[in-house]
């Protein structure tokens, strides 16, 4: 369970965007006895990047299909620029692009022929199509490979495709489950440059991913969901100071240890005598005369780390549980 006060995790809902381009309120979704949504909220603000993390089965996949009109909601309700979607369909969503987690491309397709199945699907036909293709041909780095089948492309040329395929239409919202799975590190690279790009250009993204390190880099905000409820949201920075804090934890490595009774400044690692921990509010305050008092105590230092807080400190944190288990 969260350890911090629910009003303080919660204080960045009061300062939220009145004009959300996408808004979730109470969604509840069971599968049979199953609970899979609890009531989750959330709002996706316009041009903004916003990642949805959580552990394995906090529902963030069934959250993305009901947005997509692949679910039913039990209860809740969505909105897309302000209108209310209808629940199960796809209908309503001409402004949404959806990434499923799994590839949805025709094998025996060639890319071009992918892309013109999915354009047309989306309601893009004639010029307006040929030229959307030319785009996300070049976009996603394939006018080489446009008339391969893509039965023999790599794993991360198909997830490329598998982007390029849902947004044809140039929808306003893109929602994308898990888009870098399975994909190497170069390739996730290409992917985040190109939905940097789709960003640029004013879409909306919601994103789940396992990737923390990436998230906490690249997106706008994260919302954490755990137990089909979101626990928290806001930039990496606040949640970090809505969790842990601003406290950085120092570590100092010793050449030698020191004499226990010239020594009470900091915490000695109970396995090694050697290594110091102190946690330090004010770095440029505390650092130096923690440096000053380990000289006029006979010691020399080797090594200082500074561990700052991340984005998976404030996931377990808040969850109790590494992002994947
Ligand atoms: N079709 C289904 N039938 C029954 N239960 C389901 C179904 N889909 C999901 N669930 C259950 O609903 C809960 C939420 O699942 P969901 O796939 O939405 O979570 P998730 O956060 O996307 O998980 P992961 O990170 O593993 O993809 C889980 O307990 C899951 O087992």
């Amino acid at each position: 369970m969260p350890k911090v006060a629910q009003s303080k995790v919660w204080a960045d809902w009061e300062s939220m965007d009145q004009n959300p381009v996408l808004q979730v309120s109470g969604a509840f979704k069971n599968y049979g006895q199953q609970p899979a949504l609890c009531g989750v909220e959330l709002s996706l603000r316009r041009g903004e990047w916003l990642a949805l993390l959580g552990p394995n089965g906090a529902g963030k996949t069934t959250l993305i299909r009901a947005i997509a009109g692949r679910v039913f909601l039990d209860r809740g309700e969505i909105r897309m620029l302000g209108t209310e979607l209808e629940q199960g369909k796809g209908s309503g969503r001409d402004n949404l692009g959806v990434v499923p987690q799994e590839i949805a491309l025709y094998p025996t397709l060639t890319a071009r022929e992918n892309l013109n199945v999915f354009g047309s699907l989306h309601g893009v036909h004639g010029k307006t199509l040929a030229e959307r293709i030319r785009w996300a041909l070049d976009w996603v780095a394939l006018t080489e490979r446009a008339n391969d089948r893509v039965g023999g492309f790599s794993g991360g040329m198909k997830r490329r495709l598998n982007i390029a395929a849902a947004v044809l239409h140039r929808p306003e919202v893109l929602l994308l489950d898990e888009p870098t799975v399975g994909v190497d590190p170069q390739s996730r690279e290409r992917i985040w440059d190109m939905l940097r790009q789709l960003q640029g250009e004013g879409t909306s993204l919601l994103l789940t991913t396992h990737q923390l390190d990436e998230a906490q880099q690249i997106c706008d905000r994260i919302v954490i969901v755990d137990h089909g409820k979101a626990i928290a949201e806001g930039t990496l920075e606040s949640l970090i100071e809505q969790t842990v804090g601003r406290e950085r934890m120092v570590e100092i490595q010793l050449e030698h240890k020191l004499d226990a009774h010239a020594w009470q400044a900091a915490v000695i690692d109970p396995d090694d005598a050697t290594l110091l921990r102190q946690p330090m509010a004010d770095l440029a305050a505390e650092l130096p005369s923690l440096l000053a008092e380990i000289q006029s105590a006979g010691g020399s230092v080797r090594d200082v780390h500074i561990r700052v807080p991340n984005l998976q400190t404030v996931f377990i944190h808040l969850t109790g549980r590494a992002l994947r288990e």
